[in-house]
């Protein structure tokens, strides 16, 4: 434990194209939290469901924000999402809540406040580093970060890797929900393009482990010491 600022490593992309899963793998390797900032929207999502709250009345959404007890562990290895005394971290990949997620996560008040907590659950960390993944972070909560990754995959790829994930639901509707999803959650951020100094990490053809390997990569060239004229070498 540390009680320096911890090191950002972000890491945006679209959904299915394994940002949460080789996120919280890269913090494992490196000895970093992991914060999954997916995690809140999907539960204030469920907050809102649990209120009988129409999602997509930016209104109503703001009604049940005074109540929402959020907290989540940065611990890559005991990965758990709580609503007040709720554990939630099963409820909120319901389809359900991806159905609602969007609805809350385009009203900006939600954003400025979420992107607060972010930033403050990092410095709190006590780590020396947190690799933070979602659709904003390279952009907007961290664009100073060391380390600027955008994950992503085809469309197809990412559709099959979902669905071999919801194996009890039909694939041709999650690749539907998925790109409803990616479609309403670009209106409110662009996490298809890279922005000026994010490197893009495209796993389409490449495995988990790969996948992986690449993001590490992309890090240690980001830490590797510059060498030079400039330091007089
Ligand atoms: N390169 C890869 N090759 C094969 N499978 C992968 C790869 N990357 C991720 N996966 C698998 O794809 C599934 C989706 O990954 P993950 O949940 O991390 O995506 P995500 O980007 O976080 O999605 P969402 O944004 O919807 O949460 C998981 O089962 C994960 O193990
Ligand atoms: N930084 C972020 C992260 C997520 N969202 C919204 O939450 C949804 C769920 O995110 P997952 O990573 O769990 O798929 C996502 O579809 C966005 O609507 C966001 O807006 N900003």
């Amino acid at each position: 434990m540390t009680d320096s600022v911890p090191m950002i490593v972000a890491i945006d992309g679209p959904a299915g194209s394994g940002k949460s899963s080789v996120s919280r793998e890269v913090a494992r390797r490196l000895g970093f939290g992991y914060l999954d900032t997916g995690a809140a929207y999907r539960a204030f999502a469920w907050h809102a469901l649990e209120h009988g709250v129409d999602t997509s009345d930016a209104m109503s959404v703001l009604e049940v924000t005074g109540d929402f007890e959020f907290g989540i562990a940065l611990d890559p290895d005991a990965y758990r999402v709580e609503v007040g005394d709720t554990d939630v971290t099963e409820a909120i990949r319901e389809p359900r809540v991806s159905d609602a997620v969007s609805g809350v996560a385009r009203v900006p008040a939600v954003r400025e406040s979420a992107n607060g907590l972010f930033r403050s659950l990092v410095a709190a960390s006590g780590r020396e580093g947190v690799v933070v993944e979602g659709r904003d972070i390279t952009t907007v909560v961290a664009p100073d970060a060391p380390v600027r990754i955008l994950l992503t995959a085809s469309p197809e790829v990412r559709a099959a890797r979902r669905s071999a994930e919801l194996t009890n639901h039909d694939a041709v509707q999650v690749a539907n929900a998925m790109a409803q999803r990616d479609a309403a959650d670009s209106k409110v951020v662009d996490f298809l393009t890279a922005a000026p100094g994010v490197t893009v990490v495209d796993s389409t053809e490449l495995d988990f482990e790969q996948t992986v390997t690449a993001v590490l990569d992309v890090v240690a060239s980001a830490l590797a010491p510059t060498t030079g004229a400039a330091d007089g070498r």
